[in-house]
């Protein structure tokens, strides 16, 4: 590696982790009291023994995996499972109906199998636009579930089409998806604490 490609590798880490660090610096103030209404929410939901459901696409598909994996698995404590799904994860459901209908059903037509009245149905998008994750959180209003948004400043459609939406403040899609997982975390250990003791 020449000297000159090392320093251009650090530079473009300092500044992804700048760049991060300055949304993370912004994102209390954007979304703490959005936050504290999806706490009340889902801790509601599983109470009543509802369940969550998530989608998105791409870096968001992983997220909404590792979510569900904390939230049936553990995230800190040794509890209860809690009950959600990770639409992303269903390849031989996504291949059938993304091959037999379309791309843009693959999260909906789960959504109308799977959800219930008072359940969580969570869109994961960083542009706030994907029409298969839009699809799903249509299809979650019809089944009276309660529609959860995860997307960037703009928000898109999703932020519109969503009863509580957490928007990023940044419009560069790994910032957002960094900024997410934050909030998963926090939102984790706090539906750990309420439901199982802090
Ligand atoms: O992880 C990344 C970029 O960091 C990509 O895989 C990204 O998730 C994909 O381009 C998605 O298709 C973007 O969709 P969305 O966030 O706008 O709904
Ligand atoms: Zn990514």
């Amino acid at each position: 590696m020449t000297q000159k490609e090392g320093s251009s590798s650090r530079q473009t880490l300092a500044r992804t982790i700048a760049e991060s660090m300055a949304v993370k610096e912004r994102l209390f103030e954007a979304c703490s009291s959005v936050f504290e209404q999806l706490v009340e929410a889902t801790v509601s939901a599983f109470s009543k023994g509802n369940k969550m459901l998530l989608c998105g696409n791409g870096g968001s598909a992983c997220d909404a995996q590792h979510v569900a994996g904390e939230l049936v698995g553990r995230f800190l404590k040794d509890r209860h499972p809690l009950p959600a799904i990770a639409l992303s994860a269903a390849d031989s459901i996504l291949t059938c109906v993304g091959n037999d209908y379309s791309f843009a059903d693959v999260f909906a037509r789960q959504v109308q199998a799977l959800a219930q009245p008072g359940d969580i149905v969570v869109g994961i998008s960083t542009s706030g636009n994907s029409p298969n994750v839009i699809r799903a959180i249509e299809v979650a209003r019809q089944c009276q579930a309660v529609c959860v948004g995860f997307t960037g400043a703009e928000g898109g459609k999703l932020r519109e089409i969503t009863d509580i939406c957490l928007c990023v403040p940044s419009q560069v899609t790994a910032r957002i998806q960094e900024a997410h997982i934050t909030l998963w975390h926090a939102l984790c250990e706090e539906i750990e604490n309420r439901l199982f003791g802090s």
